[in-house]
């Protein structure tokens, strides 16, 4: 946790200009997203304001008059009740319509946060997603994009519409005793410092909670989701699961307790203090008849006016409260998103490299964010235009890393990625993705239809069903997909609707299709056969040229046989090249790829070193 603090202090230390900061940020966020509705709600608190003076001065009136009166009704008794009636009900009314309003903007700026909390985490570079304090950041971010706008909605305007109904109030109760009209404020004052107590220690405790409670979450996925479903009833994890779950939630009560006993005594410390305030300024309102500076009837209005604008002011200091508790948290969705804009701006005003005719990989070396060492060593590599290049090696040699900095999602650590003489930095790597199409190893599977399934590869032209169908074909995947009842209009993901589940194979190509759809120069295949049948692995390997003609691809297969076709093939081994060549200079180089070849080619044959039958016994 202390190193959480040191990466991202909580803003509950931070002075009340950064607070005013993040008050601004946070009504900017309401104005960006709810200006229409916002300002309907600063009509009516106006209103609210005005109708509240006018009750005050109405009910002083009726009280004076009654009072005058003796024992007779008073003239215009009943224009003065029915202008009281009507006030209090529009207030009535302005206040139901405050309410609705709240909800709406609420969900406006929700949708608002939400949006940019999403856009970011889908644009933030790939090293994000390796360091545990990101994914607090983002869960706090997403968590205060989901429920605090709704809160910060509701106490902005709430705040607002009770403080101009309290303004309303006071300058009635000033024009009865500007005495007693300056005390009663005070009373607010208990409250404010009371909810400042309790806000921050909520704060405080979501804060310190995030990483438990993301635990908890996990957790709980691998009770409730269809991947793990098999293993947890395989292995018989239900209580094993369950019983982890218990231990994060019975910590996570423990703190609850804790947090609302802190607020409950600042809550009741808060409200003792206002009540006497206000008691204490009713006292005095009494007093000041027993001195004659006040007359009864103005002291009974003076008296009804001080409980209505403590009770105004309780309800301002509940709007502030509540429009400091959720400020605490747009500090959270401030910290995620606005550094990440900088780096989007900056993308967008890359210039996208207009090709290559060869792509330099010079002295790479990659470490990941969690690692302790670097996993890729002083790497060399040249792709030229139209080549197919292979990547073997062992688990672990480091393949899947030097993809990923090939195909622009991780940046090297050290060295350059240069395509011809253009070196790519961050924005131009991010720009260049444009013209990569990968299938990785650990592909997605959209649970989308199976035409999306494809045409994601490239989004701006989902409407060329020809090119898609082409990309099927190309996968093999057509001839599976053909045979179904709804073709590519099958609807994937047994969670949804109508929706249905492929083999292991058969998401595999339409992973493959989807890169070919992505019609890129700089093709990467990273072990894209790995659960295909031996046949459809062979017919991919072997017409791997005619269906990525033109294109430069790189290949990273297991299998030795596979990519002996290759122009130049790279063995890696421990975050280095160790050796490269093609399939027959390797073999007679006589190394490690010739030792693996040999290995592998070694479990198809008999003991004899025949050609393996495994029908005829031997
Ligand atoms: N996200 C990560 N954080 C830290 N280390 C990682 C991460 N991903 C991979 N590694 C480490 O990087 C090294 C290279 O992994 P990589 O996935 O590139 O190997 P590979 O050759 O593709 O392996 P395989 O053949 O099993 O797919 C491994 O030692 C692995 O433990």
């Amino acid at each position: 946790m202390a190193l959480l603090d040191a990466v991202h202090a909580p803003v509950t230390e931070a002075g009340p200009r950064q607070l005013a900061r993040l008050v601004k940020a946070a009504l900017g966020m309401v104005w960006a997203s709810a200006r229409r509705e916002f300002s309907g709600v600063m009509v009516a608190a106006v209103l609210g304001g005005a109708g509240s003076a006018l009750q005050v001065y109405l009910t002083g009136r009726l009280v004076a008059g009654l009072t005058s009166a003796g024992t007779g009704l008073p003239a215009g008794l009943g224009v003065k009740i029915c202008a009281l009636a009507g006030v209090t009900i529009g207030l009535g009314f302005l206040a139901s319509f405050q309410r609705e309003r709240e909800r709406v903007v609420g969900e406006l700026v929700a949708r608002h946060a939400q949006t940019q909390v999403l856009e970011v985490s889908a644009q933030v570079p790939m090293e994000s997603f390796e360091e545990p304090a990101f994914y607090d950041r983002l869960q706090r971010a997403m968590v205060t994009a989901e429920i605090r706008p709704v809160q910060l909605a509701s106490g902005l305007l709430s705040t607002l519409v009770a403080t101009t109904g309290a303004l309303g109030v006071a300058v009635g109760l000033l024009t009865i005793s500007p005495l007693l009209g300056v005390l009663v404020p005070v009373a607010a004052v208990p409250l404010w410092l009371a909810a400042h107590h309790a806000n921050r220690a909520l704060y405080m405790f979501t804060f310190r909670m995030t990483h438990d409670d993301r635990t908890r979450a996990y957790v709980s996925d691998l009770m409730a989701s269809k991947e793990s479903a098999a293993e947890v009833r395989a292995f018989g994890l239900a209580s094993f699961f369950r019983a982890r779950f218990d231990r994060l939630y019975d910590a996570r009560l423990a703190a609850v307790r804790d947090v609302a006993g802190i607020r409950l005594r600042a809550s009741l410390a808060g409200g003792l203090g206002s009540g006497l305030v206000v008691g204490a300024v009713i006292l005095l309102a009494v007093r000041l008849v027993a001195t004659g500076s006040l007359s009864l009837p103005e002291a009974g209005t003076a008296i009804v006016a001080v409980a209505l604008l403590a009770q105004r002011l309780a309800a301002a200091t509940d709007g502030a409260a509540r429009l400091h508790e959720s400020t605490l948290f747009v500090e959270d969705f401030v910290t995620f998103v606005e550094p990440e804009r900088a780096r989007v701006r900056a993308v967008a005003t890359a210039r996208e490299p207009a090709g290559f005719d060869r792509i330099a990989l010079r002295d790479v070396s990659f470490r990941y964010p969690a690692g302790s060492a670097e996993v890729l060593h002083e790497i060399d590599l040249d792709l030229r235009a139209g080549e197919v290049i292979a990547l073997v090696g062992e688990n672990g040699s480091g393949k899947t890393t030097l993809a990923k900095v090939l195909a622009g999602i991780y940046q090297p650590t050290r060295g350059t990625v240069s395509w011809d003489d253009v070196v790519l930095d961050e924005p131009r790597t991010r720009a260049a993705r444009e013209q990569i199409a990968v299938a990785f190893q650990d592909f997605v599977r959209y649970r989308f239809p199976i035409a999306e399934n494809i045409t994601v590869g490239r989004p701006t032209r989902a409407d060329d069903r020809e090119a898609m169908i082409e990309a099927a074909r190309r996968a093999r995947a057509d001839r599976f997909v053909e045979q179904l009842p709804e073709g590519y209009e099958t609807q994937l993901g047994t969670q949804f609707l109508g929706g249905s589940d492929l083999s292991g194979g058969q998401w595999q190509r339409l992973a493959l299709a989807r890169a070919f759809f992505r019609d890129a120069p700089l093709i990467i295949l990273d072990e894209p056969t790995s659960a295909l049948d031996p046949r459809a692995e062979r017919e991919l390997f072997d017409d791997i040229r005619t269906l990525c003609a033109g294109r430069t691809v790189l290949l990273i297969s297991h299998r030795f046989a596979n990519v002996r076709s290759a122009d130049r093939i790279h063995v890696m081994a421990a975050g280095r090249i160790a050796e490269s060549g093609t399939h027959e200079e390797l073999l007679d180089l006589g190394g490690r790829y010739a030792e693996l070849f040999h290995l592998q080619a070694s479990t198809y044959l008999d003991p004899k070193g025949e050609p393996w039958h495994p029908l005829q016994p031997s």
